[in-house]
């Protein structure tokens, strides 16, 4: 077995390690990669891009449907499931190129395509070779979670790891689980013609502020996707194509498919932490604000970290780790100015706190902003009018913002961005939005943080009358 000496070794090449990787490299540092399944990891191949790919068909598709109120005669769209896989595919085939191996090794990184363990504090084993390093980085990302439920192992399931290699329609796809990747599924499967019954035993998209995810949840009924609430599962039961779920209350749900979207399990397995003296429990790795382990040499980054689990928080922590491996400099994280997105229609965004979150945290010192997307001319032009922005302001300064409506995931953008920079209201509401925009909401709820000074303010009106006597 031969030995590399490196500066940095990073154990997985998904959106943490892969930016990793790439950062360090670039910058100087000798960096070997190791990956033991796909490059890319779950975003590009199991999660992301092929949804947001599906989720763009079924709108297509769901377009089709909604023409009448453009004067468009609406029409059942005939819907290739095949073809739409293709589609997911092909959307795959094209990023590819960006995660792959080819791509790191031209950037002068060392990639090892095989299953790392650790085989002391500074060593691990991967592809036949020993890697000792100064900073290892853990990367190795999540898997979806199976749930403990009476007859699961008997029962044949889907996850996101083998739903978008279906080539058939499920006639009907029964998904537990009603967070962000059940409910994107619901309605994109739904709007490619299959029924659909989520069951959730909480709330559906339960991180959400409850006030937008209703609206959200409202369209998917409309649209004709089943969902029941606070409806724990105790039983599944049957074969492929005739499953049965028994709820807690004694209810059955019958389907053809089942997915299980009820969170994630971290993916720890054989990298033998404990030679590496790296504490870490069911969340995942033991890490602090700088995301060092408890052996000073490791560090973990991205869904293993066990806090949110988003590619672009990956990515955030893949800078974390670069600042303090590569420069020697302290970094810490923070989540006060992490977005998150629902790509449902309508989407689901946030930033910062919810309301609740605000109002526990600022009580009387909290405002709340509120603008409807139905007073906003581009949204009605679109047909789009269902929606609502709220902003929570504390000391002329935004502490949250909740989207829920058409394009919520790019207009939060603004708001991430004033949360981390610590932006007031009027630089936003001095900001001049173009019209007729999506984007305009914002100008016009940060407008509305000054309108009652502005417009109810007895003694600004006395002063305007005085201005207006003696203006010549
Ligand atoms: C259906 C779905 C949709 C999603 N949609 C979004 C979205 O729209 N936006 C968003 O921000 N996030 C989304 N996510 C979440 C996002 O995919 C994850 O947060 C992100 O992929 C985490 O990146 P990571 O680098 O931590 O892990 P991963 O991308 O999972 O990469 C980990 C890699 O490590 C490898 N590995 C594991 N163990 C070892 C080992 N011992 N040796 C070598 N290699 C190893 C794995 O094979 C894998 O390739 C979605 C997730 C799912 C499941
Ligand atoms: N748009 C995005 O950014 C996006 C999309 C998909 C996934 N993701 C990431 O992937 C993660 C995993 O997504 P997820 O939807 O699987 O997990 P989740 O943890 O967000 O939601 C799972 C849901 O399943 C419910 N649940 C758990 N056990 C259950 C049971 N036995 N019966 C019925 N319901 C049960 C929970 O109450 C919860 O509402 C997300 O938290 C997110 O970080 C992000």
């Amino acid at each position: 077995m031969s030995l590399i000496e490196t500066d940095i070794c990073i154990i997985g090449a998904g959106s943490g390690g892969l930016s990793v990787a790439a950062g360090a490299v670039q910058m100087g540092a000798r960096v070997v990669l190791i990956e033991g399944g796909e490059m890319g990891g779950d975003c590009l191949n199991a999660g992301c891009v092929p949804s947001k790919a599906l989720i763009a068909a079924a709108k297509a598709a769901q377009a089709m449907r909604d023409g009448a109120r453009f004067g468009i005669t609406p029409v059942e769209p005939e819907v290739d499931f095949g073809a739409v896989k293709d589609h997911v595919a092909q959307v795959i085939t094209t990023i590819a190129p960006v995660d792959s191996q080819e791509r790191f090794e031209g950037l002068g990184v060392q990639v090892i395509r095989d299953w790392a363990r650790f085989t002391g504090p500074d060593t691990l084993e991967a592809g036949g070779q020993t890697i000792k390093a100064r900073r290892f980085v853990i990367a190795t990302g999540s898997r979806p979670l199976v749930p403990p439920i009476a007859g699961i192992e008997t029962v044949p399931y889907l996850t996101n790891e083998t739903i978008f290699a279906l080539r058939d329609r499920p006639a009907h796809l029964i998904i537990i689980g009603g967070g962000p990747i059940g409910m994107e599924m619901a309605q994109a499967h739904r709007r490619l013609g299959a029924s659909v019954t989520v069951i959730e035993g909480a709330k559906a998209f339960g991180r959400d502020d409850p006030e937008l995810a209703a609206v959200a949840l409202a369209n998917l009924r409309a649209e004709g996707v089943e969902i029941l609430e606070d409806a724990p599962v105790t039983t599944v039961s049957g074969q492929a194509g005739a499953i049965k779920v028994t709820l807690k209350d004694g209810r059955d749900v019958q389907g053809s498919h089942l997915l299980l979207a009820v969170g994630r399990k971290v993916h720890l397995d054989g990298l033998n932490l404990e030679v590496a003296g790296v504490t870490h429990d069911r969340k995942g790795i033991a890490v602090g604000p700088d995301l060092r382990s408890s052996n000073r040499r490791v560090y973990a980054v991205g869904d293993v970290a066990g806090g949110l689990q988003f590619t672009h928080v990956a990515g955030y922590h893949a800078g974390i780790v670069i600042r303090q491996i590569v420069l020697g400099l302290p970094a810490k994280t923070s989540t006060h100015h992490i977005p998150w997105v629902t790509y449902t229609d309508p989407e689901l965004a946030q930033v910062g706190l919810t309301e609740a979150e605000a109002r526990k945290a600022h009580g009387d010192a909290l405002t709340v902003l509120r603008q409807e997307f139905a007073h906003n001319d581009r949204a009605q032009a679109e047909g789009k009018p269902k929606g609502l922005l709220k902003v929570m302001v504390v000391k002329g300064r935004p502490v949250g913002a909740s989207i829920v409506g058409p394009q919520a995931g790019e207009l939060i953008g603004l708001w991430a961005f004033a949360i981390a920079s610590r932006v007031k209201m009027s630089a936003i509401a001095g900001m001049v939005a173009p019209y007729p925009t999506l984007g305009e909401i914002s100008k016009r709820a940060a407008g509305a943080y000054f309108s009652p000074k502005l417009f109810d303010n007895p003694m600004l009106k006395r002063f305007v009358r005085l201005v207006q006597r003696f203006l010549p």
